[in-house]
């Protein structure tokens, strides 16, 4: 396993810690979060946790989760006890960008319900302005979306359209994403609604107010962040 990869596990196993037996846990996506879940398995396996359930935030983590054995269930009304994620970019305040991965609107519809939200990474995800290294994914709506790129491009101009081999990326929910250049200065919930107010997007990856703690592992130990 590289150091990267190592870093990324010890943050994901600090979060796991914070799991209690029967709670209902948000499973996130990606290559960090995949190291949450495998660790809910195996305390599954040892007896350490029992009857937790996962909700999934794509079908590639629920895949996942039956696999080690994490039981599964769609998202229903009920609240969630807890969260873990990874994240693309964490702000200072632990604002994020989130869904290079592409999972965005299954992510943000299960963690808006937890009651914590918990986001784990390394160290290089750490930003002081979001959009800094990364672009924000949109989600956007198969129907149209060369008009909706229009719409979006007059305030968030040099994006593209993500695109997966010589195809379009299409998420689990059958939508495209447009990845956008973030503005040098922006308000980042005056952004959202602007974003989000435009005809054809779905939702975006910004996470704003979302995140409780964040555990992020850097070469020289585990940093806990707390909004
Ligand atoms: O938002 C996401 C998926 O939509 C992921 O949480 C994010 O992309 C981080 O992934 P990784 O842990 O692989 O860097």
């Amino acid at each position: 396993m590289s150091d990267l990869e190592a870093l990324k596990k010890e943050a994901a196993l600090r979060a796991v810690a914070l799991v209690q037996s029967g709670q209902r846990v948000g499973l996130g996506t990606g290559s960090t979060a995949k190291y949450a879940i495998e660790e809910l398995g195996r305390l599954l396996q040892t007896g350490e946790l029992q009857g937790i359930v996962g909700v999934a935030t794509s079908k590639a983590s629920a895949e996942l989760a039956r696999e080690v054995g994490v039981p599964v269930e769609d998202l229903d009304p009920r609240p969630l006890d807890i969260a873990i994620d990874g994240a693309d970019e964490i702000a200072p305040n632990l604002d994020l960008v989130k869904g290079l991965g592409g999972a965005l609107l299954r992510e943000k519809l299960t963690e808006v319900q937890a009651r914590r939200l918990i986001i784990i990474a390394d160290h290089t995800k750490l930003v002081k302005q979001l959009g800094e290294k990364a672009p924000l994914p949109i989600e956007i709506a198969q129907f149209g979306f060369l008009s909706t790129i229009e719409r979006l491009r007059e305030f968030l101009p040099g994006g593209r359209l993500r695109m997966v081999g010589a195809g379009n990326f299409v998420t689990d929910n059958g939508n495209y994403i447009y990845d956008a250049q973030l503005p040098e200065q922006f308000d980042p919930a005056e952004l959202e609604r602007r974003i989000k107010s435009t005809l054809g997007v779905v939702d975006t990856g910004l996470f704003l107010g979302m995140a409780e703690r964040a555990f992020v592992a850097a070469p020289d130990g585990v940093q806990e962040l707390e909004r």
